[in-house]
């Protein structure tokens, strides 16, 4: 089977790669399979330069074609924010409790009309010799109040979907892999893989 490469250390997304990938007869990587792959700093001030950095990174180790996702959530009453931060927004323990918590308390007394949000994620696609891709895939919805559902990752139980009516957290996963921003990206990127992959 051919072999696809993810730059990603986040088990949600890696699930949800596996997934994504399946219909287009790709086995998934990350760097949970890698462990000798260090922690990559991400410097960059959009998602896109996050997401090149994190692909051309593991790629040039690897000397292998590697996809990176960089996403996260983009509050509008909160100027965007946290937005590149979002993994970390409540500190460096990367806890999704803490940084809901955080959104929920920065967005108390907020009215619904103005609790307007999106994901984004960027994808790069980074081969050897060649110039590095990205697209980008988003996914509108409004925070929540309070919590719901258990399935997904991060944001997802305080995000509700406008298309879905629903939590995103109340998708199942086969669902939020239809709708959600990184499967919208990775829509675009699928016309590239044949070409990138022919020899494997
Ligand atoms: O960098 P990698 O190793 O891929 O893993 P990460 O978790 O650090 O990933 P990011 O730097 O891209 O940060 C994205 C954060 O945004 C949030 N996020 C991204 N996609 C999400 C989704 O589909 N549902 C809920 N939250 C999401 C979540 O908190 C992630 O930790
Ligand atoms: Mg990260």
């Amino acid at each position: 089977m051919k072999e696809v490469i993810i730059a990603t250390k986040n088990s949600g997304k890696a699930k949800e790669f596996v997934r994504m990938f399946e219909p287009h007869g790709f086995q998934v990587k990350t760097l949970l399979d890698y462990e000798e792959i260090e922690d990559i700093e991400e410097n960059g001030t959009t998602f896109e330069e996050n997401a090149i950095i994190k692909a051309e990174t593991v790629s040039k180790q690897l000397n292998r074609a590697v996809i990176a996702d960089d996403s996260g959530l983009v509050i509008d009453a909160l100027d965007g924010k946290p937005g590149v931060y979002s993994a970390r927004y409540a500190g460096e323990q990367k806890s999704d409790e803490d940084n809901m918590t955080k959104v929920l308390r920065e967005l108390n007394g907020v009215e619904p009309s103005k609790r307007t949000a999106r994901f984004y994620c960027a994808l790069a696609l980074a081969v050897p010799g060649q110039d590095t891709v990205t697209v980008h895939g988003t996914c509108e919805g409004v925070i929540l109040d309070e919590k719901r559902g258990t399935h997904g990752f991060g944001y997802d139980p305080i995000f509700f979907v406008k298309e879905k009516n629903k939590a995103m957290a109340e998708l199942l996963p086969e669902e939020k892999s239809k709708i959600s921003h990184r499967a919208v990206a990775l829509s675009h990127l699928a016309k590239l893989l044949p070409e990138v992959f022919k020899g494997e």
